[in-house]
């Protein structure tokens, strides 16, 4: 059996070398592995903490190194930040047994040269006193680049977007495991009783800041909870709920959702018609389009008709009360929850607006005169949101921003058109997002 050290190395290396997503590869580790729960969390933290803190545990490295990070062969450098992941941010493992792990480890994957040269470097790291010196950094955006772990780029979009306050609070938020939220469905049972029920199975369900939507502690794999299977709940983020309760579909509406896969707002939507009226969810690729159809068996909603279709153009005949346009985006807002998406190339300077305006042009056509537009995304970055809407909004004079009047202790964290609204993380603790909602002349 692997040790803890030894999954969270193999996991870590995966996601260096492959570009897999840590949710999917850490899931699939700790099942294969079947370590029990305290070894589990450990290598979960490992891997978490480490790709979170990539860019300040390789500034360290670089300080006590005298070879150049960039010739430190790829296994070697994964060792070396598991190692000083331990001695920075785990004040319970001694610094002495994670470089004796490290030093095993090395050996174990048979890196007899480098166990020396870690060996090494760990032992300065464990000997000074000041770990990790940012005293030097005179530049502004590299210090918070190496403070909180986040490249250059995107820490100058955000100052340059939202300013120096909310670009600190945010970042002291991208940190640890975002909060897991669930919506009830409704149409099957109530909020307190589904508490209950989880509460029973020995889950920590608690209700949140909205109506609806709680907060799951110590679920193991959701799969296996009871009330999952009875389709009372599914996991969406606080931030989608926010932007379906204000866009607030009704019983008998249509609604066409044009990127919709895995499904969260169709079935937001279906629930808040009270599962009355149509909903077309279409997606590009049939294998998510398969997830939808077996989630809406799951959750007993039967107004969900599923379609691929490229969201650049449609061929529907009849034009809807409502479109929901959800695009594929950089997913900036979900730095939290997904911690590697800042280290991909091109992620602040991305070519999607281009594919973006296309879908939210063609989506304007299927909405019916006096009928909504809902523009959104999980990033946080204007030229993909804001920039994005101003530009439909002036060239399609048919539309008009719709006022914003969101749910009950939702907070804007920024001053924007009353149309549009960014979420922060910081401020009502969901993910990153940013949605808008526009209205077509009648
Ligand atoms: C942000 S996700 C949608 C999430 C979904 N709305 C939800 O709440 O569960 C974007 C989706 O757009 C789909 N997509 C990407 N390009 C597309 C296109 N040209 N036409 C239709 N769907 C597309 C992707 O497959 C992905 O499922």
């Amino acid at each position: 059996m692997k040790s803890p050290r030894r999954v969270a190395f193999d996991v870590l290396y995966k996601i260096e070398t492959e570009e897999s997503y840590s949710s999917i590869a850490v899931n699939k580790a700790l099942k294969e592995n079947n370590l029990n729960k305290l070894d589990s969390s450990f290598a979960s933290a490992i891997i978490y903490g480490v790709l979170e803190k990539k860019i300040t545990l390789d500034y360290v490295i670089r300080s006590f190194s005298s070879v150049r990070l960039k010739k430190i062969e790829t296994k070697t450098l994964v060792i070396l930040r598991m190692s000083v992941y331990q001695m920075l941010y785990m004040d319970k493992v001694p610094d002495n047994a994670s470089v004796n792990e490290a030093v095993q480890l090395a050996k174990n994957l048979r890196l007899f040269k480098s166990s020396g040269f870690i060996n090494g470097i760990l032992r300065s790291i464990s000997r000074a006193e000041t770990k990790c010196d940012l005293s030097k950094i005179k530049d502004k955006t590299k210090l918070l680049s190496v403070k909180y772990s986040v490249p250059e780029d995107i820490i100058k979009l955000w100052l340059d977007s939202y300013g120096e306050k909310v670009t600190t609070h945010m970042l002291n938020s991208v940190d640890g495991r975002p909060p897991l939220y669930a919506r009830v469905n409704t149409l099957l049972t109530d909020e307190d009783t589904l508490i209950e029920n989880l509460r029973e199975e020995n889950i920590i369900a608690e209700k949140s800041i909205l109506e609806n939507v709680i907060t799951l502690k110590n679920t193991g794999s959701v799969e296996n909870i009871k009330a999952f299977q009875y389709g009372e709940f599914y996991i969406q983020d606080l931030s989608s709920n926010i932007a379906l309760t204000t866009l607030s579909p009704k019983e008998n509406n249509v609604v066409y959702d044009v990127c919709s896969a895995p499904g969260g707002k169709s079935f937001t939507g279906a629930i808040l018609m009270n599962n009355k009226g149509k909903i077309n969810s279409y997606d590009l690729y049939e294998h998510k389009i398969k997830l939808i159809y077996s989630t809406s068996k799951r959750l007993e909603i039967s107004i969900i008709n599923t379609k691929i279709n490229d969201a650049t153009s449609f061929d529907e005949e009849n034009v809807a009360d409502i479109v929901i346009c959800d695009v594929p985006c950089s997913g900036l807002g979900l730095l939290r929850r997904k911690p590697e998406i800042r280290y991909k190339d091109n992620i602040v300077n991305n070519d999607l607006t281009e594919i973006q305006y296309k879908i939210l042009c063609s989506s304007a056509n299927l909405v019916r005169n006096g009928g909504k537009l809902m523009y959104s995304t999980c990033t946080l970055n204007p030229k993909e949101n804001n920039l994005l809407v101003e530009k439909f909004l002036s060239e399609h004079k048919d539309f008009v921003g719709e006022k914003l009047i969101l749910p009950k202790n939702i907070k804007r964290t920024i001053k924007e058109n009353e149309y549009e609204c960014s979420l922060f993380p910081q401020t009502n603790n969901s993910d990153g997002f940013y949605f808008a909602i526009l209205r077509k002349g009648d």
